[in-house]
């Protein structure tokens, strides 16, 4: 490959000189021309002496037997032919002397000057060196080795379930045969699902360096090019680099560039595109998972891929990396921290406490930006008020305002989780709360969690009414704490999660009597002009509306008689969401009982400043990991 493009380099260097050669020469013989007026034309012009006479434009330009040339303004061709037939003088119109080779090359010249541009760009596509012009199809996997610096483990903080979920590509690559022996069955491929900045790339870069073997990395944006063939033979070209240096990690981040459901391209297909995937496809079905090579793909857009690309054998597994609660936005702080040296007052746990809603590279923004602040005013270390500052500058940026909460906003988050929870919990039919977080995720700015979550065969009436229940207890609870007026738009989603259920009940699962036993969903269907639809009378619809809505507002009444109801477990409860900002369902219980949330202690080492209600909790309980996402533990309450 590299071969071609040298050849091809040469080639267009020889023309080029050639040309400018050529371009040269023609140019030196004008040098010596001299302008004339056309009546000297007439007179110096002689059969004997011209040797050669041409008619180029406005000008008439002759070379004399003795080699000098002289250029003319001709009044008009007619006339000159004329003198020069009379004088005998043969005639060539709009042809130069020089012509042949030299005007052949002239016309080439703009040509090969776009060749030449075109081959430098693609050289530089290429990244420079190896690839070569004609190599376009070779991988742009960048290979990160030690010398890059070596990610640990001991890197990555905060989302310690992800890394849990990793610990076991890790052992397999760092002894393959050891699994196979076991005919383990080991995941070709992983797909890291998170928000921006969470730490995918440094995950996947960790569990190299843990395990010690070579890392790849590439840009699903990478794949994606013009020429049709040319991704897909990227692919190709990375597994080949993969496999020759097995045991490694391919960690293909923006996966979604390449993994886009086909079909689903922007205006219609886009064929290279789609053999991309395609090739990615087939390399990953066609190697051994015991081949020692694991791809990682990061995305933030899973619901956007192929489902192809999720399929067994391919990335099965799902690893979700999200935003770090306050526990792990300390622990990434500690992590950032490392080589910063801190002035005596600053808190960690403190800063941590402030940022509600920063992912792990705005922590890491947030302790830069600290200590480039301390370093402009000259101090040596870094103190509580540089942090302060850093804060202020990250989040009044234009970037994440969206996503940070000021108090307010998680105050009414706090209490609208609450209902949700409190209401969850008292309601028998309701699966059992496991998670209240207040930590926006996706569009919703806190939510609690229930298990199971789906896959209901079937739904009972009670059921279903303590349902729309606790999803209006949101609003309920906000209203009840603020007021009428004062509620959010925060129970949007509530608010639709409980109208597509109240609609199913009256219009399919015949629940309200008024309505009866009569399926008016493929009515609805009908409305919306798809056939098989038939027609239902305006009084039927209003019927169906006004129960529709008389089963929504008598969950609501219910969820405000709950959180009325009991309301010190209310107010307990959005308390510690605010402190704690994520509790689990035993969490959750202890809070609206009023204990701590956690019966262990911290596992800092760190018992100063610790609350004296933490502390007196027996410290023997073993650590009780939460099913969230990251560990919670008791804070101070200074
Ligand atoms: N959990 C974490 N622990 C420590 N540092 C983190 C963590 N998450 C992010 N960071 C810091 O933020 C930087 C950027 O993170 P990274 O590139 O891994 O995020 P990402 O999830 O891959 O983001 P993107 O989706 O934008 O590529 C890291 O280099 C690291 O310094
Ligand atoms: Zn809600």
């Amino acid at each position: 490959m590299g071969n071609a493009r040298n050849v091809a380099f040469w080639v267009v260097l020889f023309l080029l000189i050639l040309a400018l050669f050529n371009l040269f020469s023609g140019d030196s013989s004008s040098l010596q021309s001299r302008d004339i007026s056309y009546s000297e034309f007439v007179a110096s012009v002689d059969a004997d002496q011209v040797a050669s006479v041409t008619l180029d434009g406005e000008k008439v330009r002759y070379t004399t037997k003795e080699g000098s040339s002289f250029v003319a303004v001709k009044p008009s061709d007619a006339e000159v032919t004329n003198l020069l037939i009379n004088k005998g003088i043969p005639v060539r119109a709009e042809s130069q002397e020089t012509s042949g080779l030299q005007a052949f090359l002239l016309s080439l010249l703009p040509f090969l000057l776009l060749i030449g541009v075109w081959i430098y760009f693609m050289n530089r596509m290429q990244g420079g060196g190896k690839g070569g012009a004609m190599g376009f199809g070779k991988s742009k996997a960048k290979m990160l080795t030690e010398k890059h610096g070596r990610v640990t483990f001991d890197d990555v903080a905060g989302i310690d379930e992800a890394k849990e979920e990793l610990e076991e590509i890790v052992e397999f690559l760092r002894n393959p045969q050891k699994f196979s022996r076991l005919g383990g069955k080991i995941p070709k491929g992983a797909l890291l699902v998170g928000p921006p900045g969470t730490g995918k790339t440094l995950l996947a870069r960790a569990i190299a360096g843990e395990a010690g073997v070579p890392f790849f990395t590439i840009s699903g944006s990478d794949f994606v090019e013009m020429f049709v063939g040319v991704g897909a033979s990227r692919v190709r070209d990375m597994f080949e680099q993969a496999k020759k240096n097995a045991p490694c990690i391919v960690f293909i981040d923006e996966i979604d560039a390449v993994g886009r459901h086909r079909g689903a391209g922007y205006g219609g297909g886009n064929d290279e595109r789609e053999q991309t995937l395609n090739q990615l496809l087939v390399e990953m079905d066609g190697f051994e998972s015991n081949e020692g090579v694991i791809i990682l793909a990061a995305t933030n857009r899973k619901d956007v891929l192929d489902p192809a690309l999720l399929r067994p054998g391919r990335f099965d597994r799902n690893v979700t990396v999200g935003n770090p609660d306050i526990k792990g936005r300390e622990k990434i702080l500690g992590v950032h921290a490392r080589k910063t040296p801190l002035g005596p007052d600053v808190d960690l746990r403190i800063i941590a406490r402030g940022t509600p809603g920063f992912s792990g590279a705005d922590l890491a923004n947030l302790v830069n930006e600290a200590a480039l602040t301390a370093a402009r005013v000259g101090r040596r270390f870094v103190t509580m008020e540089d942090f302060e500052f850093a804060k202020d500058k990250i989040m009044m940026g234009a970037e994440r305002r969206s996503m940070v909460m000021t108090q307010e906003q998680k105050e009414m988050t706090a209490y609208h989780e609450a209902g949700h929870a409190i209401v969850g919990i008292h309601l028998p039919k309701c699966d059992p709360v496991y998670k209240a977080t207040i930590i926006p995720r996706g569009g919703a700015l806190g939510m609690v969690m229930s298990l199971p979550e789906m896959d209901r065969l079937n739904m009972f009436k009670e059921e279903c009414h303590q349902r729309l229940a606790m999803a209006m207890a949101g609003k309920a609870a906000e209203i009840i704490k603020y007021g009428e007026d004062e509620v959010s738009n925060g129970p949007a989603g509530d608010i639709q999660q409980a109208s597509g259920l109240a609609r199913a009940m009256v219009m399919q699962w015949g629940m309200s009597d008024k309505v009866g036993n009569i399926d008016y969903q493929e009515a609805a269907a009908g409305y919306q002009g798809s056939t098989g639809g038939f027609s239902v009378s305006a009084a039927t619809k209003e019927m169906i509306e006004s129960e529709v809505k008389r089963l929504i507002d008598e969950g609501y009444e219910r969820a405000v008689g709950i959180i009325k109801d009991k309301g010190e477990e209310f107010e307990r409860l959005a308390q510690g969401l605010l402190e704690y900002e994520t509790l689990t369902g035993d969490e959750i219980k202890r809070v609206m009982n009023g204990e701590p949330p956690h019966a262990s202690d911290d596992d800092d080492g760190n018992d100063e400043g610790d609350a004296p209600s933490v502390t007196a909790i027996p410290k023997t309980k073993p650590r009780n990991k939460p099913s969230g996402d990251g560990g919670l533990e008791p804070e101070p309450t200074a």
